[in-house]
């Protein structure tokens, strides 16, 4: 698909952000450098902030002080006085509900707007989402899902150089949720466009975003890789506690499919077998696995239905305040690391320490492609 920006080098941040605002009694304080590609998550409870940051960052609010540059460009910056309108920061965005103009046929709601350029790659979007089979039909007789999906196009053919997204998959029920997340998530693999992709959903950010970005209380608690996040013990509670997860990336090398399994290997030395995906042999695949989800064994035991029996090593651990009786490890398995929890009790009775070397348990079942 067309690239409508530049290519920079993948460590240079994309979207730097200084800014301070007063709404309310709510006081919002963010300094954010953002990465030029992928998906980047705001997450954080209701009323964190997020949807003001991104209203900051569309430009349909203006902040008392800051800064806001994307690429070379300069949005904002209050203090020599600039401010670039919305509707020429080239950022398309995708609200909580579709806002489809109800009166234009699909086809209509997608060109509306649309540059030049992008007429060439309209067959594609609406390949990409799905919608060739809506585009003579009126925004009122869409579902909820497939409205998102045309609005997410519409935003598309703008050609933005940053796609901004506030919870859109919000009042779908859970099948047409899962299925508007999967085309998001292929979309934001195969569209050259930086995303910013805000949600209160630990298990839906995890699925889609490469960076995040954790709010409390308008201010950033911490900003990374997804994956280096995970990792964090003191951020257990705000991502997702209980379901606390891992995420692992390997390259697909084998399908069993008499049995409906797929087969992933990290790296070399490390194979994960999984539920069956059609995921096509040598494609890459993140697959996430909750902390909970992983037993583990001083020796590997024979004849256990755990197809995924992994060499790993303690590398950290820590009893949480909130989980007296649980401990919370992270363990490496070659150059990844993994999260894992267990009851004080096995801690104890099987002597674990820092250091030790044991074996991971993980049924193929555990594992979500995401
Ligand atoms: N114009 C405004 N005037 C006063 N308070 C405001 C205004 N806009 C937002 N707020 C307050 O700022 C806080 C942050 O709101 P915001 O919508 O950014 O949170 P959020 O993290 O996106 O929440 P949610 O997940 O519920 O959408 C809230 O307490 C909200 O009531």
């Amino acid at each position: 698909m067309a690239n409508v920006t530049t290519t920079p080098q993948a460590s240079d941040p994309r979207l730097k952000l200084q800014v301070e605002q007063q709404l309310g009694d709510f006081h919002l304080s963010v300094a954010l450098n953002l990465p030029a590609t992928g998906v980047s998550g705001f997450f954080g409870p209701s009323g964190s902030g997020k949807t003001s940051l991104l209203r900051l960052i569309a430009g349909l609010e203006r902040p008392k002080q800051g800064v806001i540059t994307l690429g070379e460009q300069t949005l904002l910056d209050t203090r020599q006085g600039i401010f670039v309108p919305p509707h020429r920061r080239r950022i398309g965005v995708v609200f909580q509900e579709a806002r489809l103009f109800p009166h234009y046929r699909v086809r209509g709601n997608l060109t509306y707007g649309m540059r030049k350029p992008a007429a060439q790659r309209f067959a594609e979007i609406v390949e990409l989402l799905g919608i060739e089979a809506l585009l003579e039909r009126m925004p009122g007789t869409l579902s909820g899902g497939e409205a998102r999906r045309v609005a997410i196009g519409r935003a598309l053919l703008s050609e933005p150089q940053l796609l901004l997204m506030d919870e859109p998959l919000t009042g779908l029920d859970g099948a047409r949720k899962e299925e508007l997340l999967r085309y998001i998530t292929r979309l934001t693999q195969q569209v050259d466009i930086p995303v910013i992709y805000v949600s209160h959903d630990a298990e839906e950010i995890t699925a889609i975003a490469d960076h995040l970005v954790v709010m409390k209380a308008g201010q950033v608690r911490a900003s990374d890789k997804l994956g280096a996040l995970l990792q964090r013990f003191d951020l257990t509670h705000e991502l997702g506690g209980f379901d606390a997860a891992s995420l692992l990336q390997g390259e697909v090398v084998a399908h069993e499919t008499a049995y409906g399994l797929t087969h992933l290997a990290l790296d070399d030395n490390y194979q994960l077998v999984l539920p069956g995906t059609s995921a096509p042999i040598g494609s890459h695949l993140r697959v996430r696995i909750l902390a909970r989800d992983i037993a583990l064994a001083l020796t590997p035991p024979a004849n256990t239905s755990y197809r995924n029996q992994l060499s790993a090593t303690i590398t950290d651990f820590i009893t949480l305040p909130e989980a007296p009786y649980t401990v919370e490890l992270r363990l490496s398995i070659g150059r990844f690391f993994l999260r894992a929890r267990l009851t004080r009790k096995s801690w104890d009775e099987m002597g674990l320490a820092k250091g030790m070397q044991v074996t991971a348990l993980i049924r193929s079942v555990s594992f979500t492609a995401c």
